[in-house]
């Protein structure tokens, strides 16, 4: 079972135990990320690291929580098939409120936000799962604790409190997923994998009949310019 993508390319720089190494930003990936920075509002200095994915139909990427090297807010603008990405609660939870905050951008590029509650802070940690259309960029972050504090201009920030991952399997299942009206709501052409969606709505799943890709855009506090001292 893979349960890597398999074609994988950092940019921005190799992130290391003490930091990025960094390299600057292709200009086309450079005016993108510039572009959710200013859009979103949520990073405090500009996106300096991209990794960019590609799935196969059937394959995903396992529950994980990103590293402590990164701001803890991550962008992921997604190309290709759809897929659904499922938020699971760390074991060791017990009570947060955590949001998901998706944009979607359309065909004459303007950028449309919805904000999707995962929870209401009542119902603790229930895991959930968005549903990532192309052309999609979905943003998470959580203010919940974890145990892990960040610390960045003198403001403590915490990590998040779930795991995300995508099964790799080739239908995805939607019925944990929160933002399915928003997701279909959002086409307003018909290529063959948004058609894809609609058709298989009824039987609430998704076939993934082609390639993903995704570009992980986060933010590294850390910066090194150069590898190497002389
Ligand atoms: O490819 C994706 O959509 C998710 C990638 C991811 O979670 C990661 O690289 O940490
Ligand atoms: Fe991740």
């Amino acid at each position: 079972m893979d349960r890597i993508p398999i074609f994988l390319t950092l940019t921005g720089g190799v992130v290391h135990e003490k930091g990025l190494l960094s390299q600057d930003l292709p200009p086309w990936l450079a005016k993108i990320t510039e572009r959710i920075c200013e859009e979103s509002g949520l990073f405090p200095s500009a996106i300096n690291h991209v990794l960019i994915n590609e799935y196969l139909p059937n394959q995903g990427i396992m529950p994980h929580q990103d590293g402590p090297a990164y701001y803890p807010v991550v962008a992921i603008l997604s190309l290709g098939s759809p897929v659904v990405m499922d938020f699971t609660p760390h074991s060791r939870l017990n009570s947060c409120k955590s949001t998901v905050m998706e944009s979607v951008v359309d065909k004459t590029s303007d950028v449309k936000a919805a904000e999707i509650e995962g929870n209401d802070g009542q119902d603790k940690h229930q895991p959930f799962s968005v549903l990532l259309m192309p052309r999609s960029l979905l943003i998470f972050k959580d203010d919940a604790y974890s145990g892990k504090k960040y610390k960045y201009d003198n403001s403590v920030l915490m990590t998040t409190d779930y795991l995300h991952g995508i099964e790799d399997n080739a239908v995805h299942r939607l019925d944990k997923v929160v933002n399915v009206i928003e997701a279909l709501s959002a086409l307003s052409g018909s290529t063959s994998s948004e058609a894809e969606v609609i058709r298989s709505e009824d039987s609430k799943t998704v076939n993934r009949t082609m390639s993903r890709i995704s570009l992980t855009c986060r933010l590294v506090l850390k910066v090194h310019k150069n590898l190497f001292k002389f």
